[in-house]
C-alpha cells in the first residue's frame, strides 16, 4: 500500500460521493493509504480491526498515521485488534472481545475504528464502531472485491447468530471508504469471482451496462489492474450508492421500487444456503445461486421472461459462479428463509424482477412456486 503518486500505470483515483445526513466519499484507485490520515484527523486513538491473516498489511496502512503526526499532536495510539478470518469473525464472542480491546485502550468518542479486510471484517468492525459508546467513527479499507463493491459501502453492519446470517446489527455509515485496487493482487481467484456475484447482481437490478461488460469481456480479463474490472467496480458502487442514498434504512422505495431491499436481490435463498452449509460456501457464490432461484420464481409468478432467466444463468456462469444447488432439502432452506429480514410475520417477501433493471417485491409467493423454482436450480424437496 505504499504511496505511488502519479503512477502512470494507474489513472487518478475516482471519488464517489455518498450524500445524505452523514455524507462520505468512496475512493477507488491504487495506493490510497496516504488518504487515511485525513479521514482519521485528530483522533488520539485508532483501532485497526483486521483478520490475523492480513495483519502484514497494517504497517503500510498506519505508517502515514504516525509520521508525520498532525500539528499539535505529540502522540497517537494505534492498536491492532486481530480477529478470526472470514465468517468466523461475525460472532457475539468476537464482538465482545473487540469491545474489551477498545475498553482497555480507553477508546473515546473522538477516536476512530479502521477496518482492514473483506466483508466479514467490515461487517464486524462496522458493528463494533456502531455499538461502542453508541457510535464512534469508522473508516473502511476493504481488501476483497466483494467488500469494495458492496459490504464497505452503505452502512449495514452486523454479526450472525445460530438462527441465521446478519440477524443482529445496525446501520452505521462510515466516515470514508478507501478501495485500494492494488490490494486485490493477492486475493485468491475464487474470492475475486465471489465478488463478481454482487457486481452481476447490480447489473440485473439496476445497470444493464454491467451485464454487457460481463457478457462481452473474456473472463480472463477480469483481473486486478484491468480497466474493465475497475469500470465494473465503479459501476457497482454507483448502483449501491444510488440505492442507499434514497433509502438508507431500508424503509422502502417509491413508485413500486423496493428501495434498499433491491440490494437484497437473490439473498433470501443465498443466506439460507450459507447457513445450511455452515458458511463453507462463499457469500458471492450463494448470491449467484440465489439470483437464479429468484429469477425462476419470478418466471413462475408470471413476471420474468424465460429469456431473462437464462441470461441470469449465463452471466453468473460466465464469471465462474455456481448456478445450481442441491445441498439441503427445500424445507430446511424454507425454515431459514422465514427469518429473513424481508419477511413480515408469516409472509415471505422476495425481491424479484419484472425485467432487467426493474425490481419489485413479491410478497407471499405460493409454496408450489417456491418448490418448483428450487427444483429448477437442481434442488430436491
Ligand atoms: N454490509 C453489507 O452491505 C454487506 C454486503 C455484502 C456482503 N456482506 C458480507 O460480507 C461477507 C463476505 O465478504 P467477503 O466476500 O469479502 O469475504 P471475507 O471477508 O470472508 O474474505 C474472504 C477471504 O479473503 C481473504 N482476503 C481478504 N482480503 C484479501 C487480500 N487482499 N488478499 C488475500 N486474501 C484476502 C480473507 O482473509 C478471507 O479468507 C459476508 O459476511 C456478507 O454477509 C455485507
Ligand atoms: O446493502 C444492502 O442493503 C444489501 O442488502 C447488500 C447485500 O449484498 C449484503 O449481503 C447485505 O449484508 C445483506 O443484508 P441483510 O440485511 O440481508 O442481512
Ligand atoms: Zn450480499
Amino acid at each position: 500500500m505504499s504511496a505511488a503518486p502519479g503512477d502512470p500505470a494507474h489513472p487518478e483515483p475516482t471519488v464517489l460521493h455518498v450524500g445524505g445526513a452523514s455524507p462520505y466519499d468512496v475512493v477507488v484507485g491504487h495506493h490510497l493509504a496516504g488518504r487515511l490520515a485525513d479521514l482519521v484527523g485528530d483522533a488520539l486513538r485508532v483501532a485497526v480491526i483486521c483478520p490475523e491473516a492480513l495483519t502484514h498489511l497494517v504497517d503500510d496502512l498506519v505508517g502515514p498515521l504516525l509520521d508525520p503526526l498532525p500539528d499539535g499532536m505529540d502522540e497517537r495510539d494505534v492498536t491492532v485488534l486481530a480477529v478470526p478470518d472470514g465468517e468466523e469473525a461475525k460472532t457475539a464472542e468476537v464482538l465482545v472481545a473487540c469491545w474489551e480491546g477498545l475498553g482497555e485502550e480507553g477508546f473515546t468518542r473522538s477516536d476512530v475504528v479502521v477496518t482492514l479486510g473483506g466483508g466479514a471484517t467490515t461487517d464486524l468492525g462496522g458493528f463494533v464502531a456502531a455499538s461502542w459508546l453508541r457510535g464512534v467513527r469508522v473508516v473502511h479499507v476493504p481488501t476483497t472485491l466483494l467488500a469494495m463493491v458492496d459490504a464497505a459501502v452503505g452502512g449495514k453492519t452486523g454479526i450472525n447468530t445460530s438462527s441465521g446470517k446478519n440477524l443482529v446489527g445496525a446501520f452505521h455509515e462510515p466516515s470514508g471508504v478507501l478501495c485500494d485496487l492494488a490490494l486485490l493482487k493477492t486475493l485468491p481467484r475464487a474470492e475475486l469471482v465471489a465478488g463478481l456475484g454482487e457486481v452481476v447482481k447490480c447489473g440485473f437490478i439496476a445497470d444493464p451496462e454491467i451485464l454487457r461488460l460481463v457478457e462481452e469481456t473474456h473472463p480472463d480479463e477480469l483481473v486486478p489492474g484491468s480497466p474493465v474490472l475497475r469500470e465494473l467496480v465503479e459501476r457497482a458502487i454507483r448502483v449501491k450508492i444510488d440505492v442507499v442514498v434514497a433509502d438508507l434504512r431500508e424503509t422502502g422505495g417509491e413508485g413500486g421500487h423496493p428501495g434498499r431491499e433491491a440490494l437484497n436481490y437473490g439473498h433470501t435463498l443465498a443466506h439460507a444456503i450459507e447457513r445450511a452449509e455452515e458458511y463453507e460456501v462463499r457469500h458471492g457464490e450463494a448470491v449467484a445461486i440465489g439470483c437464479v432461484y429468484v429469477a425462476e420464481l419470478a418466471h413462475r409468478a408470471g413476471s420474468l421472461s424465460a429469456e431473462v432467466v437464462e441470461r441470469h444463468r449465463a452471466a453468473f456462469r460466465r464469471v465462474g459462479l455456481p448456478v445450481t444447488y442441491d445441498g439441503a432439502p427445500f424445507d430446511v432452506l424454507l425454515a431459514t428463509m422465514r427469518v429473513d429480514k424481508k419477511a413480515r410475520g408469516a409472509t415471505l417477501r422476495f425481491v424479484v424482477l419484472d425485467d432487467v433493471g426493474a425490481p419489485r417485491v413479491l410478497a407471499g409467493p405460493s409454496e408450489e412456486h417456491l418448490r418448483e423454482a428450487y427444483l429448477a436450480i437442481g434442488g430436491f424437496v
